[in-house]
């Protein structure tokens, strides 16, 4: 079939049978049963282990776990929001439950107090209303603790290990490891500005590059670092006696476990600790192989988790648009910009190859473009998100690289230029809702428009209208009257 017929069969069909191909494709996806959708209002960008950007095409961008995870610190202003209620395991369910409201009820150091609030921390996030008495506890408890990025889990432990040390005894009695470098780093800022009032609490980095002299010992009483290093430092250096590691808190378990290496690693390290060391370990997420390393890790562990909030297209009204190829997609995609007034706009292509190339296309017409692909270093993507999220440039042209990272509250329109397809090539219904949930964020109206130009585009169109159970309208971007009328 030409481009032209089959865009004609599919304005017959929708104008003749409405709702048919809908119910079809309704059927179809009841038989192939429910998917594993894991929704997240807050724009966190959720591990794609198992997607390569979908649909083959040369140059889309993959997407690194642990680079998602720095991005995520670096772009992150503030706590995420999240309604759901915290699930706690005790080891043992006799005991009390403590959560506690306020900072004061942990009986903190005033300066560790202080330097809590002079980060403007005025009370405890909903993981760590459990989580820090239990960190707290004596005699020592471990944890094994979930929740999406973003929620405070950094700044707990950062608070236990600051409020576990004791500055008289000059040797390493907290240890906390962390997937990369960049993201030791993280933590070690954290500790640091959480620790400003804390003068006699040091702090070491066993990160590459942090060379030291074989046999001395350390004298910080926090050690953050990198398995591979820590490790050399416990084993090969001696800098750390691990039989006076009395804290061990093992960070961003879900990465850790997808770096190659690290997993090994890390249980090396565990098992040189002394039987009475306390465990900590957090992850974002909770597959089983997680669970399974943290039981390796963590013995007789309490358990908190905090459930995702889902993702819902309830507020955000979807459009498809019928092109012939690239040029007729940009003519669409002007159309509608110069018709409606639209905050902010994110577009998302398949390749950095069309992202290139629809960004040259828009600055040339005289739009305000940033570019945000996987060739640019992480702090680069920081940086443009920043600047976006400042309203610098009105429009975002992406590839996947960030469909999970951008958080900005003002996006009113979503625009699929390229569609998201898993590897197969089949509709990738999670990264759409993802991309599309960024809109119509906090009960706000956001809009999406989906760039359809061949058949496959539309079966796909089909595919995502059917999983989500939700309409997807034709729009006609050269008639300005109806697309006023549709989108108000
Ligand atoms: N109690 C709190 N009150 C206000 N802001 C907080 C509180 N706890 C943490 N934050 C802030 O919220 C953001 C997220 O916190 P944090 O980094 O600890 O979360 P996380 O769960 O470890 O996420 P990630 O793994 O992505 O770092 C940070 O900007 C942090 O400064």
């Amino acid at each position: 079939m030409s481009e032209e017929s089959w865009a004609l069969a599919v304005d017959v069909q929708e104008a003749t049978t409405p709702c048919s191909q809908f119910e079809i494709t309704k059927k179809v996806d009841r038989l192939r049963g429910p998917r594993n959708l894991k929704g997240d209002i807050n724009g966190n960008i959720i591990p794609e282990k198992s997607r390569g950007g979908g649909g083959g095409g040369g140059d889309e961008d993959k997407i690194d776990l642990a680079e998602q995870s720095l991005l995520n610190k670096l772009i992150r202003r503030s706590l995420v929001r999240n309604r759901n209620q915290v699930e706690v395991l005790q080891r043992d369910p006799t005991s009390p439950l403590y959560s506690v409201k306020t900072f004061e009820e942990l009986r903190l150091k005033p300066e560790l107090l202080k330097g809590v609030y002079n980060m403007g921390f005025n009370r405890p996030s909903r993981i760590q209303e459990n989580a820090l008495p239990m960190m707290l506890a004596q005699p020592p408890q471990n944890l094994i603790a979930q929740s999406q990025s973003g929620t405070g889990k950094t700044a707990a432990f950062s608070l236990a290990m600051l409020s576990h040390a004791n500055p008289a005894n000059k040797w390493a009695q907290c240890l906390c490891i962390s997937p990369t470098y960049e993201l030791a780093l993280q933590i070690g800022q954290v500790i640091e500005q959480m620790g400003k009032f804390c003068p006699d609490v040091k702090l070491a980095y066993a990160i590459r590059g942090n060379r030291m002299e074989r046999g001395i010992k350390l004298q910080e009483q926090i050690v953050i670092g990198t398995p591979g290093t820590v490790l050399d430092w416990c084993t090969k250096y001696k800098l750390i006696d691990p039989k006076k590691i009395t804290m061990f808190v093992l960070d961003e378990a879900d990465v850790m476990i997808a770096t190659q290496g690290h997993r090994d690693q890390s249980i090396r390290i565990h098992r040189q600790l002394s039987k009475d060391c306390q465990m900590l370990l957090f992850s974002a997420t909770f597959e089983d192989s997680v669970w399974r390393f943290a039981e390796q890790v963590v013995p007789d562990p309490n358990i908190i988790r905090l459930k995702r909030e889902e993702e819902t297209l309830d507020t955000i009204k979807q459009f498809y648009v019928l092109c012939k190829e690239k040029e007729d997609k940009f003519t669409a995609l002007c159309n509608l910009y110069g018709s409606l007034t639209i905050a902010q706009a994110v577009i998302f292509c398949h390749t950095r190859k069309m992202a290139a190339w629809l960004t040259a296309h828009l600055t040339k017409e005289g739009h305000q473009v940033a570019l945000l692909s996987g060739e640019m270093t992480v702090e680069q993507r920081a940086a443009v998100i920043e600047r976006f999220r400042n309203g610098k440039e009105k429009v975002l042209v992406t590839t996947n690289v960030c469909s999970r990272g951008i958080d900005v509250e003002q996006v009113s329109l979503v625009v699929n230029f390229d569609l998201p397809v898993d590897m197969d090539g089949n509709a990738d219904n999670e990264t759409y809702l993802h991309r599309i949930g960024r809109t119509g964020r906090f009960g706000r109206r956001g809009f999406a428009v989906n760039m359809v130009d061949n058949k496959h585009s539309m079966d796909i169109i089909n595919q995502i209208e059917m999983h989500f159970n939700r309409r997807i309208t034709k729009l006609d971007t050269s008639n300005l009257e109806e697309m006023e009328s549709l989108i108000s």
